[in-house]
């Protein structure tokens, strides 16, 4: 009970999917690609980040399932329908930036308090537990939560055809000083495309990897960058409150994925953090991002000892 909130929460999903030594506690499953950046003109006007000018900064992908067990098919109910897609720039000036997305746009609570609280009821909330549950008096208490978890998640053909979300806001900063607030958003240029619950069940348990590697045979597969920019009221430190699709978005620009890696082989050694920006990015205040990091290193610590 004395210990920080993020390593409670890597405690929790330990206790919740059960223990796979050497695997994140979250995101387990992964396959991990080699991709290209190419900034868009005019992106640096939002920010001076290195990578938004000149020539074209390596990447390494990380797509992912949410949940801790790592052999699960991606239809399994524990990813919750959520997928990740964690990106790291191998920046010209040396450094390295980190952007870590899901397929949901927002998340079901505000605080890492209030997701230990939602991850405690659902550990408490197994079968036979009687009704109202834990999960059902929480969500019936967090109206952001039940949104979160009843919002249909449909399949995608792979995760190359898989929209993602930043979800907490950043701080963009241009050349002139001028700060405005933002979110990412990573869309695939061939459009978003789902299967049917049916045909998703039918497929190999791996498919959404598998038909995105299948893709790239023909060729890289691409998104574009996308940052939706806040009006100066809008809500900047909380996930859960989603800005108006009629905020404008500025194209930062293309995400190739060129190369699958071997997974297996490089993905423990991976490490992506929401805190590891460059000059002309920062963190909001929003609290999640820094218990995200906490809990990350925490993860880390464990997958790697
Ligand atoms: C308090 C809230 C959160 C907690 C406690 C949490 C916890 C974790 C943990 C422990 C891991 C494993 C990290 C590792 O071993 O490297 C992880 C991975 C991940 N999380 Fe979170 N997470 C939170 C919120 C979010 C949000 C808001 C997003 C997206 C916007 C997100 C996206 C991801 C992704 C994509 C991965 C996989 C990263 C990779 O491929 O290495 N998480 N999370």
């Amino acid at each position: 009970e004395d210990e920080p909130v993020a390593v409670r929460l890597v405690d929790q999903m330990n206790a919740l999917y059960g223990a796979h030594p050497g695997v994140r506690a979250n995101h387990a499953k992964g396959a991990v690609f080699e991709g290209t950046f190419t900034p868009a003109q005019g992106a640096d006007a939002l920010s001076s980040a290195v990578f938004l000018k000149g020539a074209a900064t390596p990447l390494v992908i990380r797509f992912s399932n949410a949940g801790g067990v790592p052999s699960a098919p991606d239809t399994d109910p524990s990813t919750g329908g959520i997928r990740g897609m964690a990106i790291k720039f191998h920046l010209s000036d040396g450094g390295e930036a980190d952007m870590i997305c899901i397929s949901a746009n927002g998340f079901p609570v505000a605080t890492g308090e209030d997701f230990l609280a939602l991850l405690q009821a659902v550990g408490a909330s197994g079968p036979g537990v009687p009704k109202p549950t834990p999960a059902e008096k929480f969500l019936s208490a967090h109206p952001a939560a039940l949104a979160f978890v009843t919002t249909p998640r449909p399949v995608a053909v792979s995760y190359g055809t898989q929209p993602f979300f930043g979800v907490n806001a950043f701080k963009f900063t241009n050349a002139q000083g001028t700060s405005k607030f933002g979110r990412y958003r990573i869309v695939p240029e061939s459009g978003a495309a789902y299967v049917s619950d049916e045909e998703a069940a039918k497929r190999p348990p791996n498919a959404l990897a598998d038909n995105l590697r299948a893709s790239l045979e023909k060729g890289p597969v691409k998104f574009r960058l996308m940052v939706q920019v806040a009006d100066a009221d809008d809500p900047v430190t909380d996930a859960t409150k989603i800005w108006p699709d009629s905020r404008p978005t500025v194209e930062f620009g293309e995400i190739a994925v060129v190369k699958a890696l071997d997974t297996q082989k490089v993905e423990n050694e991976l490490l992506y953090l929401p805190t590891n920006v460059t000059s002309g990015i920062d963190p909001s205040d929003d609290p999640i991002i820094n218990t995200r990091t906490e809990a990350y290193a925490e993860s880390f610590g464990r997958r790697t000892k």
